[in-house]
């Protein structure tokens, strides 16, 4: 797997430069098919997406993309907890993505994490659509992770037994160490499978997990994240990655 790290002074020039890329994200994948496909996580990520995409929204062809969560909580779609209630209050309110397009959980099915779980995996599926028995997994053009200090990225943590999924797309779980405890999360085939993943992670906070995942090859959730035929990109900050010894970083000249 090609893997690339790249630091930037600050999130302002990181998030420019992650616009750029999804911009080229974007063109490549509608060379190919006619639709954008993204996961996207909680955390700051939505925030950082925001600064850089609402910078310069004319550049994207909005009624292409389609939005999934790489985990959400089982709350109320408009609950202070939910992931899409962060994602839209950043961003996706004020961009003209089709709401069909916008795939939150089902709000109905809170209340039953496997249910919830179950049914988000049917609207990959109805998104997807794949053809031939050869086609096990989707592929997303590109899904967006965060990290937290435990090294967790989607719902997925340390030694957590759905670490070990490798049938479903979507999973659930009622045991999470970080609050809310009922979650649904992309598995790692789907992450895996995807055409491109794209951590952000910035701040001096990051700096001990970026040691234990960069330079000591930890095999700690977000370390495991290895996309098969995809790219994997690290966009970090000058302050996440200062105490890295062992990690060849690239500085781009940032736009
Ligand atoms: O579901 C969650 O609990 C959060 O979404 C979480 O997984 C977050 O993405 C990371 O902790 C990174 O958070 P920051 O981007 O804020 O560092």
């Amino acid at each position: 797997m090609p893997r690339t790290v790249y630091a930037f002074p600050s999130t302002e020039t990181l998030a420019a430069n992650l616009r750029d890329q999804l911009l080229r994200a974007q063109d490549e994948a509608l060379a190919k098919h006619d639709r954008f496909t993204v996961a996207l996580s909680g955390g700051s990520l939505p925030q950082t997406l925001a600064q850089g995409l609402l910078a310069h929204p004319e550049s994207f062809q909005w009624d292409k993309w389609h939005i999934f969560y790489a985990d959400e909580r089982c709350v109320p779609l408009d609950h202070a907890d939910s992931n899409h209630r962060l994602a839209r209050e950043a961003f996706l309110d004020r961009v003209p993505i089709p709401t069909s397009q916008i795939h939150p959980i089902n709000p109905d099915l809170v209340d039953q994490p496997a249910a919830a779980a179950e049914d988000y995996q049917h609207q990959l599926m109805r998104v997807f659509a794949l053809k031939g028995a050869a086609v096990r997994f989707p592929v997303f053009d590109v899904i967006l992770l965060g990290m937290g200090p435990d090294g967790h990225t989607c719902s997925l943590f340390p030694n957590h037994p759905l670490l070990d999924e490798d049938e479903k797309w979507v999973s659930y779980l009622t045991d999470s160490p970080k609050p809310p405890p009922t979650r649904i999360t992309l598995t790692y085939p789907v992450v895996n499978h995807a055409h491109t993943v794209i951590f952000v992670a910035t701040g001096a906070s990051k700096q001990p997990v970026l040691e234990r995942i960069l330079d000591r090859n930890e095999p700690l959730p977000a370390g495991r994240v290895n996309p098969i035929h995809g790219h994997l990109y690290w966009y970090l900050d000058d302050a996440a990655t200062a105490t890295l010894t062992q990690t060849t970083i690239d500085r781009p000249s940032v736009i």
